[in-house]
């Protein structure tokens, strides 16, 4: 079997959302601190050991983050059409990882967007 290593980091934003057609309070104003993991799989290693450095993943994961943190994500143009909801979410952070970090010898795994300690989406494609 050949080896692969899934590389976990873990950042966070804090931003208001309201869930349009929610029925419920959700559909009111209200805020998250959102806790994202963006997982990385890649099967070498370079000189010094690593799949990519956790830095790097950051770097380009804090870029993305950075548009959403301390918003109100509806006003986001990807959420004014889109529902913020942690689903679309964790697609959206998915997608814009990836189109940073894709290479031949990284890809993106998922990314796991958690509301509460209690509620997260995992995303992934295959
Ligand atoms: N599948 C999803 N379900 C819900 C989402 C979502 O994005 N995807 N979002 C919400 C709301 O954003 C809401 O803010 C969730 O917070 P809360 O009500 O605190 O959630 P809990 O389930 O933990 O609430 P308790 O009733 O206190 O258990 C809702 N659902
Ligand atoms: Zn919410």
């Amino acid at each position: 079997m050949a080896q692969q290593f899934v590389l976990k980091t873990m950042l966070d934003f804090a931003a208001a959302h309201t869930l349009r057609g929610y029925p419920g309070d959700c559909a009111k104003l209200h805020g998250h601190n959102w806790k994202i993991e963006v997982q990385i799989v890649g099967s070498k290693l370079n000189e010094i050991g690593m799949v990519v450095d956790f830095k790097e993943i950051k770097r380009h994961a804090k870029e993305v983050i950075k548009e959403l943190d301390h918003t109100y994500l509806n006003d986001h143009p990807h959420f004014a059409s889109t529902n913020p909801t942690a689903e679309n979410i964790a697609a959206y952070l998915y997608q814009q990882i990836a189109a940073r970090i894709g290479s031949q010898t990284v890809q993106m795994h998922s990314i796991t967007v958690w509301e509460n300690e209690r509620n997260c989406v995992i995303y992934t494609e295959n």
